[in-house]
């Protein structure tokens, strides 16, 4: 008999999530980490930059006192003391993942880096365990691309951008992705000068573009430079300086910064494993799952980042759930659904996100209907001196709904409502039809979908209609 039921590799959230759902149904499960519980979500990832935003979205608040109707104030902070903050706060958060928890629920936890040896055993330390079946859950790292003299520098990716415990007085950082993003509108309201280099033209490629535009204009308005033109041709050290040598539009263009930053994409971790001896396919991006996320070998399934389809924490999350059944329950096969996959970047105003964009949409449908709000009329946010963004729905031309933007305060938050009526199936119409309060940020959801009925009412043959109406019987 093997010694597991199930062993999953990697203790990141989608490996916590398999293993406690595993042990939970009462499988025999190995849980095989090489570092520390908790992954990139909770250490290098979603829960210190949040915390490093929020502290930073303060600084700015009251460094805007005076446009509170306050007095002007200066803010003054130890960066250090910040950072100190955000480890309580990762301690914090990281409690649910002691591994003491996970041992009483039963589950194996090892900490080693170990390889398959063939689809059924696993090797590490000079041990060998078996199992029925395994998981792959290793997550993601950043990934370097390369440029010329990136070898001679010291650069700095999420991850030891994180350990910093001084505020850099200035940094470029390349790629204007989420990571790009969030991270250089928290050292810019820190006080660092910050510079972005991106080469796609607009910052967030995958965004969709006006709404990418507003964010950049706000962004710049905030004094980050942004250049959107970038191609890199090489980096040096000059003195204390990080040297940027690129080329913009085919004019030669040189930066230069304090330190510089890589956030140009991740790189599944697959380093060591020895996938071929257990018969695991992979490419670039990732491990090739199926849509059960079962891997090339038919006793091992994959998630989260390391097969490289959508890189959030909720989508490994998402893809644990259906593991559990699929790889446990005999004759359940649950498939992978990515219809409505929201995601959230988490700038001042927040960028959220699910569905279509409107040039995607445009590609699939002949016809489409837009509609689109500015975040300036909104009293709630006029309110709390936050006016700045716009959301935009993109519909079929009966009213459904195939895509939803809002880059607005607390955008984040706000989406959930597309997100809910998008996956029931719900249209703008329902959306309309529901009384939202007064004066909240949610009533800019109502405010958007009002102009479905404002453009069917107001417009064409019902007003000329009810004006007739009026008249006569008025
Ligand atoms: C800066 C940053 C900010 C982010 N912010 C957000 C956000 O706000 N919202 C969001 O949804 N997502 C965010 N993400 C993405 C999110 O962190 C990942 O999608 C999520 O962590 C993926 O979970 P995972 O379980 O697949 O991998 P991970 O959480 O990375 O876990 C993988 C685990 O496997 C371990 N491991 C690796 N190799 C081996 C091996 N050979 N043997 C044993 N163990 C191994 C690692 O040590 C790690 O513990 C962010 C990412 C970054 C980098
Ligand atoms: N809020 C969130 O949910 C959140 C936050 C951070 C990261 N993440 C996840 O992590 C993933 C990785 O983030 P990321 O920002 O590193 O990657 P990304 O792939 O999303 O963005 C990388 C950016 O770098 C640009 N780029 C690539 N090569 C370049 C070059 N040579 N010169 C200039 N620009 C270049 C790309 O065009 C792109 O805009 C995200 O896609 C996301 O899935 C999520």
């Amino acid at each position: 008999m093997a010694d597991y039921d199930l062993t999953v590799i990697g203790g990141g959230v989608g490996g916590l999530n398999v293993a406690s759902g595993a042990a939970q149904l009462g499988a025999r499960v190995a849980l095989i980490e090489k570092n520390k519980l908790g992954g990139d979500c909770l250490y290098t990832g979603c829960v210190p930059t949040k915390t490093l935003i929020h502290s930073a979205k303060i600084v700015s608040n009251i460094k805007r006192s005076k446009a509170y109707g306050l007095n002007e104030t200066t803010v003054s902070f130890d960066f250090k003391n910040v950072v100190n903050h955000m480890r309580d706060v990762i301690t914090k958060v990281g409690e649910r993942d002691d591994p003491k928890r996970f041992e009483n629920m039963g589950v194996k936890v090892i900490f080693a880096n170990g390889r398959f040896i063939d689809p059924h055993t696993f090797e590490f330390d000079g041990h060998r365990i078996t199992s029925r079946k395994f998981v792959i859950a290793t997550g993601s790292r950043a990934v370097a691309i390369p440029i010329k003299g990136l070898e001679n520098i010291k650069y700095l990716t999420n991850e030891n951008a994180l350990g910093l415990d001084y505020l850099p007085k200035s940094i470029i950082i390349l790629g204007a992705g989420p990571i790009g993003l969030e991270f250089a509108q928290m050292f810019a309201r820190f006080g660092s000068k910050v510079i972005i280099l991106e080469k796609m033209g607009q910052v967030l490629p995958r965004e969709d573009k006006e709404l990418a535009d507003t964010l950049e204009s706000i962004l710049k308005e905030e004094g980050i430079e942004i250049y959107t033109c970038i191609n890199v041709d090489r980096v040096k050290q000059e003195g204390n300086l990080k040297v940027v040598v690129a080329e913009c539009s085919g004019q030669p263009r040189t930066f230069q910064a304090d330190e510089f930053m890589i956030a140009i994409g991740r790189a599944p971790n697959l380093e060591g494993l020895n996938l071929e001896a257990a018969g695991i396919k992979a490419e670039k991006k990732g491990i090739l799952v199926n849509k059960y996320m079962r891997t090339t070998a038919k006793n091992i399934w994959a998630c989260g980042d390391v097969t490289g389809q959508y890189l959030f924490t909720h989508v490994a999350e998402y893809q644990a759930g259906l593991v559990i059944p699929n790889a446990l329950i005999p004759f359940v096969k649950r498939k992978a659904d990515y219809r409505v996959v929201p995601w959230v970047t988490f700038t001042d105003p927040e960028l959220g996100r699910v569905g279509l964009t409107e040039d995607e949409a445009r590609k699939r449908y002949k016809q489409i209907k837009v509609y689109k709000y500015d975040v300036k009329d909104l009293d709630r946010a006029i309110i709390e001196g936050a006016a700045k963004g716009i959301i935009k729905i993109v519909c079929t031309t009966r009213g459904m709904i195939l895509g939803a933007h809002v880059l607005a305060p607390q955008g984040g938050e706000i989406v959930h409502e597309f997100i809910l009526a998008m996956k029931s199936n719900l249209g703008v119409r329902n959306i309309s039809e529901t009384i939202h309060v007064y004066p909240t940020l949610a009533q800019i959801v109502k405010r958007t979908t009002d102009k479905y009925y404002a453009e069917k009412i107001f417009s064409g043959w019902v007003p000329k209609f009810t004006k007739k109406l009026i008249r006569w019987f008025g």
